[in-house]
């Protein structure tokens, strides 16, 4: 090898951006590389100043450095995006040193530039993914949750738009999961579509199962009944991930969009599937979530709400009542000689019985109801906005009704009445507990009263004439 290769040759075999200036920041010299970044040759660079090249947006901080270094005369590192003619904004680490002639003289600057956007990219996806999974270990809403998966996507790469479109539950329709940076008519648009193959990049991705790479909107078969719509929001470019739950079935979509006609790069195709992936995790442990709340708030037998979550309902109907002064009742009810039940038929066949009743309770309560097991053989309906005459109605139908229902239950071995106490605040005062506790009072009384009945309670009215001897005696 020969050892004394020329300086130019060897620094053109460096891929990173090599430059000289003089102490006028001038351009004196620079390696290939350097020349290919700027789309001009070694020779049209040299003479050039910063403000020349056309891969500074920012020149005049490139001078100032160049002057900071030669007067301290101690490297100076900084990171900065560069433009690239057919690649965009590449972030660079740029070392600059002061650089001496033969006599050690200091001649000038020279400059070190190497590519990290790619480094700088996986730093930025693994503080996104850091992100995502703090909001969902803090239980943060879904909502929150996505929109900072798809900013943390769209600041990797500026000029992306990202979207996450979420399938339905019944699997039927795409529904708008985060879109910050899409137009709200374009999100409107798409929100409700159902997924097939030729329903975009998404709605392809979705039924498919498989990443659909569109590079160019406008002449994809995929994107034929839309064009009108993507010329609209000036987008170009759809590339779509399906995300996938941890058994496999596809979620939904995770979709990056480009104003102008592009081609995905490996480092692209990796971040959209990454993103994909931490989206998934989201969903699936705000579902898991949604679903473990749900079960702590029903009774496992009926399937209808418990005592939990009717106490948590109940509170907060009770304020907006009290709030405006409007009626509102609850019904307490209770099976009758159930233990009976139990005891003549087994505690399979009073459990059958129990699920009946929820069912029935259920078909008869009205939407603002809330309705819940309260325990044992023990049914609750708070009634908004209604007073206690109507809520005493309520019950005996409730109770006149069970007959044809029970017709309608013939696998049923007991087919008990109900007792129910009725009690109601006229201006929505006062507590659940006071509510209950009336109602439980009604309640006695209608057991008392040879049970099948229902009672309203009525504050005793107070005593008008203090009690005699004669009252007594009569
Ligand atoms: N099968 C079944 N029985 C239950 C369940 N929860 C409570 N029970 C029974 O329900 C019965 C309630 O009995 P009691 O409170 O004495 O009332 P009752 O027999 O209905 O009599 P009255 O209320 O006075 O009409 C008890 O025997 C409980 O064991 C359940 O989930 N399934």
């Amino acid at each position: 090898m020969d050892k004394h290769l020329p300086l130019q040759h060897v620094i053109d075999s460096i891929a990173d951006l090599i430059y000289f200036k003089d102490q006028q920041s001038t351009y004196v010299g620079c390696n290939q590389a350097f020349a290919r970044y700027a789309g001009l040759s070694i020779a049209e660079i040299v003479g050039k100043k910063d403000t020349d090249l056309p891969m500074l947006s920012n020149p005049e901080l490139f001078q100032t450095r160049d002057i900071q270094v030669m007067a301290t005369l101690a490297p100076l590192i900084t990171e900065d995006w560069l433009i690239h003619q057919t690649m965009g904004q590449r972030l660079y680490e740029i070392v600059k040193s002061p650089f001496y002639d033969d006599a050690n003289q200091l001649c000038g600057v020279i400059g070190v530039g190497r590519d990290i956007t790619n480094h700088w990219r996986i730093k930025q996806r693994d503080e996104t993914r850091q992100l995502a999974l703090a909001l969902t270990a803090s239980q943060a809403p879904l909502q929150e949750i996505l929109d900072a998966i798809v900013k943390g996507l769209e600041a990797e790469v500026s000029g992306r738009l990202c979207s996450i479109l979420l399938l339905s539950d019944d699997g039927e329709h795409l529904l708008c999961g985060s879109a910050p940076s899409l137009p709200d008519f374009y999100n409107q648009a798409v929100h409700g579509l159902s997924p097939g193959i030729g329903v975009g990049s998404c709605g392809t991705a979705v039924a498919s199962g498989k990443r659909v790479i569109v590079e160019d909107i406008l002449t994809h078969p995929y994107w034929a009944p839309f064009k009108a719509l993507v010329s609209q929001a000036g987008l170009a470019a759809c590339w779509s991930q399906p995300i996938f739950s941890s058994s496999g079935k596809v979620l939904g979509s995770f979709a990056i969009y480009h104003r102008e006609i592009t081609h995905p790069t490996l480092e692209d195709l990796t971040s959209i599937e990454q993103a994909a992936s931490i989206t998934s995790l989201a969903i699936e442990y705000h579902a898991a979530r949604l679903s473990l709340e749900r079960q702590a708030k029903t009774d496992l037998l009926t399937n209808i709400g418990n005592r939990r979550y009717f106490q948590e309902h109940a509170e907060t109907i009770l304020q907006q009542h009290a709030a405006a002064k409007q009626p509102i009742a609850l019904l307490f009810i209770d099976v009758d000689f159930f233990k009976l039940i139990n005891d003549m038929f087994g505690h399979k066949a009073g459990d059958d019985t129990l699920i009946a009743l929820g069912k029935y309770f259920t078909e008869c309560q009205r939407e603002q109801d809330v309705l819940a097991r309260m325990g044992g053989e023990e049914f609750a309906y708070l009634l908004p906005e209604t007073d206690g005459e109507t809520a005493l109605a309520f019950a005996q139908q409730l109770q006149a009704g069970l007959t044809r229902f029970y017709d309608q239950q013939p696998h049923l071995q007991a087919k008990p009445t109900l007792s129910i106490g009725v009690a109601a605040f006229s201006t929505g005062c006062g507590t659940l507990d006071q509510l209950l506790s009336r109602a439980d009072t009604a309640l006695y009384e209608a057991k008392n009263q040879g049970r099948n009945c229902s009672k309203l309670y009525l504050p005793s009215p107070p005593l008008t004439q203090p009690a005699s001897p004669t009252n007594f005696l009569q």
